[in-house]
């Protein structure tokens, strides 16, 4: 089976958050089902810079105004895709914001050029190769299917993948004319939303079959609460809407034999972690007092929960404890954890900013991983808690609620426990959580039953893996 994979981001050639991780991993994933997953995404600099020497094997002349062409590399066993189109994606700053952190005022034509081009492949563009399927990400993605459903390739099968449906690619009707859709598709058939034109909305009235990822993710976006002003367009398509669970690269995340991280270490050899929660201190500058070190991988945002987290951090150090924080975003949450780590000197520290490596030494150096979202799609940093001996203190929310299994009672008697869930998402929610977590970390014997019992957890893709091959085996045989 051939199949095309479409998606802004793809680990490791250019990666902002889970997207990313996903579209990195799953074309790996499926290799042993017999697919064969091509994956295009945007020429940005560190794209072009990264795949090195490439081929060109297809382009277009006039790409919304300007000339592309498709590049084809083996990247570490990916086979990537790259729509270099210097006009669009040739900028100083990252994939979707300028340097000052503004959107680039034409997103909507860089990534309706990236769904164009995809489009295109799918009928017929590239003279050796046409997939059997397409399989699109987010709203970048996603005017991919609609644009199928007006060319040569209406009748192919497509697949739309939800990876949080809080962005939805959402611009006003002026871009329309822009777009190169006939008329036709300015109706709320396809991209017309509330008098806008919306890229997510578009793509999931014409995508076959729609995925998220997580099933209670799946069920969640069918309320308001969650749906985001979608839930009435996900209702009606449900019987085309499914959840399947993200997996992680157990290559890349394994403790033993992870080059970023200061030990190597195993669920059978777990006494070199405390080399990595030494690392962890000096990195951050913690004192030598015992007690757990918490730590937190994230955008620092309203989603993931983390002003409810800095309203918890003085309990946190009066407790004991200490807090390492790895992230960026909104300005006024990277101030209160900034403050908060100038009010505890080497107690709490915040790392301002994306750094790959230290995200890895995280998870092997600390005790537990706080994921207090208020919504969470899948989550990724918890699968890699789990695989780390990291123990995740989660909200019960979306994939956060579908991976870690509480330590309550029966289930710490049942030695099923892998983690904390708690709600309401408040700082007394999270405390209640914290006051739990202290008291099994004083048990060694118990806390040592938790992190080997996450650790035991199937965080790989092969589950999963085998639901997108049936997902795609099923939708060929009906097409
Ligand atoms: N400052 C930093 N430095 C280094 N690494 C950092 C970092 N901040 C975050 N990361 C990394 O970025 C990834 C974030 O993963 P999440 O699952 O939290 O996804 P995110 O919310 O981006 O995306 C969405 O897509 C994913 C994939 O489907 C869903 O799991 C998720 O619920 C949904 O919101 C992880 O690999 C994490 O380690």
């Amino acid at each position: 089976m051939e199949i095309l994979s479409v998606a802004s981001e793809v680990f490791p050639l250019i990666k902002t958050g889970g997207l990313a991780d996903v579209a990195g991993a799953l074309p790996l994933a499926l290799k042993p089902h017999g697919i064969r997953m091509r994956t295009l995404l945007p020429g940005y600099p560190i794209v072009l810079q990264k795949i090195g020497k490439a081929t060109r094997i297809g382009g277009f002349d006039n790409l919304f105004g300007h000339p592309a062409s498709i590049l084809a590399v083996d990247h570490h066993g990916l086979d990537i895709l790259v729509l270099d189109a210097p006009a669009l994606f040739d900028r100083d700053g990252g994939p979707y914001v300028d340097k000052a952190g503004l959107d680039y005022p034409d997103n909507f034509r860089r990534f309706a050029a990236l769904s164009l081009a995809a489009a295109e492949i799918a009928g017929g563009l590239l003279p050796d190769w046409t997939p059997d399927l397409v399989h699109v990400h987010d709203w970048q993605a996603a005017l991919t299917p609609v644009y199928m459903r007006f060319g040569p390739a209406s009748g192919m099968p497509t697949v739309l993948t939800i990876h949080n449906i809080a962005f939805q690619g959402q611009f006003g009707p002026t871009v329309f004319p822009e777009l190169a859709l006939p008329p036709e598709a300015f109706t709320v058939d396809y991209v017309e939303y509330y008098g806008d034109v919306g890229f997510l909305k578009g793509g999931l009235q014409a995508a076959t079959a729609i995925t998220t990822v997580s099933p209670s993710y799946a069920q969640e976006i069918l309320t308001p609460e969650f749906g985001m002003g979608l839930e009435g367009l996900l209702a009606a398509r449900l019987s085309g809407l499914k959840g399947i669970v993200n997996g992680i690269d157990a290559d890349i995340w394994d403790p033993r034999t992870d080059p970023n991280i200061a030990a190597p270490y195993s669920a059978d050899k777990m006494k070199r972690r405390a080399e990595n929660k030494l690392a962890l201190s000096k990195r951050f500058g913690f004192d030598a007092a015992p007690g757990p070190i918490f730590s937190v991988v994230s955008r620092l945002t309203w989603q993931k929960g983390m002003d409810v987290l800095a309203e918890a951090i003085d309990d946190i150090v009066e407790n004991g404890g200490k807090l390492a924080v790895l992230g960026s975003g909104d300005p006024v949450l990277e101030n209160a954890f900034l403050s908060a780590a100038a009010r505890h000197p080497g107690r709490v520290g915040i790392v301002v900013g994306y750094d790959e490596p230290l995200s890895h030494l995280l998870q092997a150096g600390s005790d537990a991983i706080l994921i207090p979202s208020r919504f969470e799609p899948c989550g990724l940093t918890q699968l890699y808690g789990l695989r780390y001996g990291c123990v995740p203190v989660v909200a019960r929310t979306g994939g956060l609620a579908d991976t870690i299994i509480d330590a309550n009672e029966a289930a710490l008697a049942a030695r099923v426990a892998t983690g904390f869930q708690f709600s309401p998402v408040t700082a007394d929610g999270l405390r209640l959580a914290l006051r739990r977590v202290f008291a099994l970390y004083k048990e060694p014997k118990a806390w040592a039953r938790l992190q080997a019992q996450g650790m035991k957890s199937d965080v790989s893709w092969d589950k999963s893996a085998e639901r997108y091959a049936a997902l795609y085996s099923g939708l060929l045989v009906k097409g």
